[in-house]
């Protein structure tokens, strides 16, 4: 692994075992300065371990850990900084402030070496970075969820910790205010510079809030890079179908392309005669009044619209020779909707289509390991 000299965190080889279950399985990754980091995966894949094998919460089994250059835990040498003297700083899904102390107190709780004028110029200085100067001498109960969250924040940035890292932080918030509070935290963190490893089984929020994606999968990294690169360049059906829903079909290679309901798609890479899965997400199916002629297009009847907000998700039985039976859900969001009954053409660039290894038998396998 090449780390940048600006690397503010390190996990190097780290394995972890709660008796005999693996949790984490040798990852390796790094937050440089000023990133933002997410863990992706689903529940019980070994994000959390992580987080707190990085915060000192956990004692280091295999591996090492490295803050700004220094070794601050080592496996193999039982080596382990406690978790206060790490220099970083956390936020818990739960929030977790002290309930009988007020909003200033709260977040002065780690700055306790400092001498009060100082304090208090800090304290005033993060409670105003969150917007929330006016709440000085509150009490956490009397704070909404969004702005227990922000002091959550204020008070891990309070002693400006080489590090700060975020587990489920918005998750306790309903659907709208976690999409405020993840917008306002995330310009938050980068006008501050704060190195940010952040834990998260929602996809959306990672391709949000993150600059890189570690995604995990039991206890391994399968994919890491930027957002748009996990998305677009999944290196397996996992990771495609981790950030939506796709259609599946399989195929078979015949001369360096697949026959699929939508034509002939080249299949570059894969073996002459190999079984494929192809993968294709709902809004790579355009619903056009007529083929273009150069992209490849399938014809069938809708059966169902569902409204979806800003798009719509039309459910359509494909008509005509090997497609015939095939339903697939295409993404639509224009304001015309076609009539449920009615034929309609599907178009779809080929280079939106993501094209795997491995036939159905692959594909129930991958299906059932992901549950
Ligand atoms: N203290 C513990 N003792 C025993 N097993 C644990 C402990 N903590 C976690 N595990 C197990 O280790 C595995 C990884 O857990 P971890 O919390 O790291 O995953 P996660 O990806 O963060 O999941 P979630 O999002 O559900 O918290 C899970 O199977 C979990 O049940």
């Amino acid at each position: 692994m090449t780390i940048s000299s600006a690397s503010a965190l390190e996990l190097h080889d780290v394995s972890h075992a709660y008796e005999k279950l693996l949790a984490v399985d040798h990852v390796s990754l790094h937050v440089n300065e000023g990133e933002v980091i997410c863990l992706l995966g689903p529940s019980g894949c070994g994000k959390s371990t992580m987080l707190r094998l990085a915060a000192g919460l956990e004692a280091l089994q295999q591996g090492r850990v490295v803050m700004q250059g220094q070794t601050i835990a080592d496996g193999a040498a039982r080596l382990s900084v406690p978790p206060e003297r790490r220099g970083v700083g956390l936020v818990f899904q739960d929030f977790a402030l002290f309930p009988h102390l007020s909003v200033r107190r709260n977040v002065g709780f780690g700055l306790t070496e400092l001498e009060p004028a100082r304090r208090d110029r800090r304290i005033a200085e993060v409670l105003d970075q969150v917007d929330m100067a006016d709440y000085a001498t509150a009490f956490p109960h009397a704070l909404s969820g969004g702005q227990q969250q922000r002091i959550a924040l204020a008070r891990a940035l309070a002693p400006q910790p080489a590090v700060l890292l975020l587990d489920e932080p918005f998750s306790g918030l309903d659907a709208r205010l976690r999409e405020q509070i993840r917008d306002e935290t995330l310009h938050v963190l980068k006008r501050s510079r704060t190195a940010t490893l952040m834990v998260t089984h929602d996809p959306e929020e990672a391709m949000f809030m993150a600059d890189r994606i570690y995604l995990m999968q039991s206890g391994r990294v399968v994919q890491s890079g930027s957002p748009d690169a996990l998305y677009h360049r999944p290196v397996s059906p996992f990771v495609a179908r981790f950030f939506s829903n796709t259609n599946e079909l399989v195929g078979r290679v015949d001369g360096g392309a697949v026959a699929t309901p939508f034509g002939a798609l080249p299949a570059p890479g894969m073996g002459e005669g190999a079984e494929v899965q192809i993968l294709i997400r709902p809004e790579s199916l355009q619903w056009v009044s007529a083929g273009s002629g150069v992209l490849p297009t399938a014809s069938g009847r809708v059966s169902e619209v569902r409204f979806l907000g800003g798009s719509k998700l039309l459910v359509v039985h494909l008509a005509g020779g090997p497609a015939e039976g095939t339903t697939v859900h295409a993404r639509h969001t224009g304001r015309n909707l076609p009539e449920p009954g009615s034929q309609i053409l599907l178009q779809l660039d080929p280079a939106d289509a993501l094209i795997f290894p491995g036939g159905w038998d692959r594909a129930r396998k991958d299906l059932a390991a992901a549950r």
